[in-house]
């Protein structure tokens, strides 16, 4: 035995050392291809690069993980599993939040340091994230169009298009709740999923029902107040992201072809449960 391995063995004389034939932590975590993902392109290499890189790579394994639960909270609404649906969303609402937290360490970027290897990434822009896009289209904003940005990649290409023609989360929720016998009108099952969802009047007096009488379907109470928080943390998300945006590049246009803050601006006026917050205007009237 080693001296470290005796120093070891005197702290806490069970821990394993001995890796031959073991799963490693390194192993189990692919931590040589994680960690060995981040390449700076700016020359010569800006020290802030690092912090812009990791915080676009942990924000896209926050989305995968985001993706992989609002899929199964899709499947589990088809089988008509609420408590699994909602189970789903809750860690949902717990990933955004840390996301949103998350964009106080990029905004210690300032403008400077950013300009400094803004040149460096071309057209490359958040944009162009895939997963974000799926994000969107799952919760309902759908939009053909943004196809074209992943024709040179097949495989995001395939999830969107697929995820484009299924049902969104809220159009399999109407599904259910019929299902379950509530009077969901037409218009709100047999909807073009291809579209991006736009407000159903039809639908108001049916929430505000669930609303004024909370104790008489509590799962669709509970479930409606979830779909809110689920679009009050993604437009949080959005906010900060065009805050940051805003005290880091101003008014310059984005990498992306856009506007920049004024596009980011334009989206929080989105919604994706429209008719979720028309009810409050109902309620008690
Ligand atoms: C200093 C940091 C950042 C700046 C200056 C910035 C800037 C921008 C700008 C200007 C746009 C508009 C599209 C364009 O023309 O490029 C955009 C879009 C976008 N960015 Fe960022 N961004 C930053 C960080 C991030 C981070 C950390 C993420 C996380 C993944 C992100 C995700 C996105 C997404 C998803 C879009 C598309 C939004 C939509 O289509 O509604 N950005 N960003
Ligand atoms: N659109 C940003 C560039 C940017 O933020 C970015 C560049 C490469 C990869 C991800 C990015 N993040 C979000 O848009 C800009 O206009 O400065």
């Amino acid at each position: 035995m080693g001296a470290d391995e005796e120093n070891l063995r005197a702290i806490e004389p069970g821990i394993v050392t001995d890796f031959t034939d073991r799963m490693t932590y390194a192993s189990y975590l692919d931590l040589d291809t994680l960690l060995g993902a981040q390449h700076p392109v700016s020359v010569p290499e800006h020290h802030d690069e690092l912090l812009f890189i990791i915080a676009h790579q942990t924000s896209e394994l926050w989305l995968k993980l985001t993706l992989h639960e609002l899929e199964a909270a899709k499947t589990a609404l088809a089988q008509d599993d609420i408590a699994v649906a909602l189970k789903c969303i809750a860690r949902v609402k717990h990933i955004q939040k840390s996301l949103t937290e998350q964009w106080s360490v990029l905004a210690t970027l300032t403008p400077t340091e950013y300009s400094e290897f803004r040149g460096s990434l071309g057209n490359a822009s958040g944009f162009q994230s895939h997963q974000y896009r799926a994000v969107e289209f799952i919760l309902g904003n759908k939009n053909a169009g943004m196809l074209a940005v992943f024709e040179s990649d097949p495989a995001a290409h395939a999830l969107l298009s697929r995820l484009l023609d299924e049902p969104s989360l809220y159009d399999e929720f109407w599904r259910h709740l019929h299902r379950t016998g509530l009077a969901v009108p037409t218009s709100a099952l047999e909807r073009d999923v291809r579209t991006a969802y736009t407000m159903n009047p039809d639908l108001v007096p049916l929430i505000k029902d669930v609303y004024e009488h909370p104790h008489q379907n509590w799962a669709a109470y509970e479930s409606f107040e979830e779909l809110v928080d689920l679009e009050e943390n993604f437009q949080l998300w959005r906010f900060r992201h065009m805050r940051t945006v805003l005290r880091t590049i101003g008014t310059k246009p984005g990498t992306g072809g856009s506007s920049g803050v004024g596009f980011l601006r334009r989206a929080l006026d989105l919604t994706f449960f429209p008719e979720l917050f028309a009810v409050r205007t109902e309620v008690g009237r």
